[in-house]
């Protein structure tokens, strides 16, 4: 082979590599992500077996990360924690594990009630494709308030509080987990943006009183605070259980726009999440660049 021919061969391969790279590069900084907004009611064995059904329809449809809600397993309320609680691993956990791996999605488990050394948790279980438990995230900020004549509620009466925050990785981009009430803590979004974290999910429970008033208020705040892509998974409204949940699973983007948003009853939404996207709005907006952290910061008492 002569030298030219040779050099015009080596040069061929290695462009075609570079459009490879930047192809491959594309493909990671996109992905499909699903949440399922499901219908729960106080048959476990149904619940399992719904959500096992939408996280195998929301892969077929492309999905590589998929959400499921707040107490996915169980009805939501002080009397039902202790009677559903089960220990991570243990039954729930398992048959999500499972239908994470033969999906190959991660997933993240909504939350269950968690029994662990005699306490109580709310605790979302992230389970990789490979069916691996990749994290427990338990509820941090315990749910309680008293909007008079409106709801009351203590989850302190029957749960204990987390105290982790709660990141995994992803190929696509770092995840941050929060459950519900979560939400709500401006500082714990902060602090997931600063660890890196391009996608923030709360499986949630709102309800028919801060339902309508904060749900999409808070998951836009904190997407456009942070220029971060925020999901929200909430069970489908009921309205015959003691607490009917919103519903209105939401996903948003890092303009702060709603890209994809459930009705009320059970459903799977869909949105693809772009991380170009996301970099051109932090760029467009510097805010990062421009913070003043001479003046103040937000920083992890507590690192794992
Ligand atoms: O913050 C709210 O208004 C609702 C929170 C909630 O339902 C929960 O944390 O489970």
């Amino acid at each position: 082979m002569s030298l030219k021919r040779r050099h015009s061969t080596t040069q061929n391969a290695s462009e075609q590599l570079q459009v490879l790279m930047s192809t491959l590069i594309k493909t990671m900084s996109k992905f499909r992500l699903a949440v399922i907004q499901l219908h729960v009611t106080k048959v476990k064995a149904d619940n399992l077996s719904r959500a096992r059904r939408l996280i195998r329809e929301a892969a077929g449809q492309g999905a590589q990360v998929v959400v499921l809600p707040e107490c996915f397993n169980s009805p939501y309320g002080s009397s039902f924690f202790p009677e559903y609680a089960e220990t991570i691993p243990g039954e729930s956990s398992q048959v999500l594990s499972e239908v994470a791996k033969e999906t190959r999605v991660y997933l993240v488990g909504g939350s269950l009630p968690e029994a662990d050394s005699g306490k109580l948790y709310n605790t979302c279980p992230v389970f990789g494709p490979d069916g691996s438990l990749l994290l427990k995230h338990r509820k941090i900020h315990l749910f309680d308030i008293d909007v008079p004549g409106k709801i009351r509620f203590q989850e302190s009466e029957t749960l204990s509080p987390g105290s982790r925050l709660s990141v995994f990785e992803t190929p696509y981009c770092k995840i941050g987990v929060g459950i519900c009430y979560d939400m709500r803590f401006a500082e714990l979004a902060q602090l997931y943006a600063k660890k890196g974290c391009h996608l923030l999910v709360y499986p949630g429970a709102f309800n028919m009183t801060t339902g309508p008033a904060h749900w999409e208020l808070l998951q836009r705040a904190r997407a456009l605070d942070n220029q971060v892509y925020v999901a929200t998974a909430s069970p489908a409204r009921d309205e015959t259980a003691s607490y009917v949940a919103w519903g209105y699973s939401t996903v948003v983007s890092p303009w702060g726009e709603v890209l994809s948003k459930a009705g009320s009853e059970e459903a799977v939404i869909y949105a693809d999440i772009d991380l170009e996207y996301l970099t051109d709005v932090r760029q467009q907006i510097p805010i990062n660049a421009q913070r003043r952290t001479d003046l103040y910061t937000v920083n992890a008492v507590k690192e794992d």
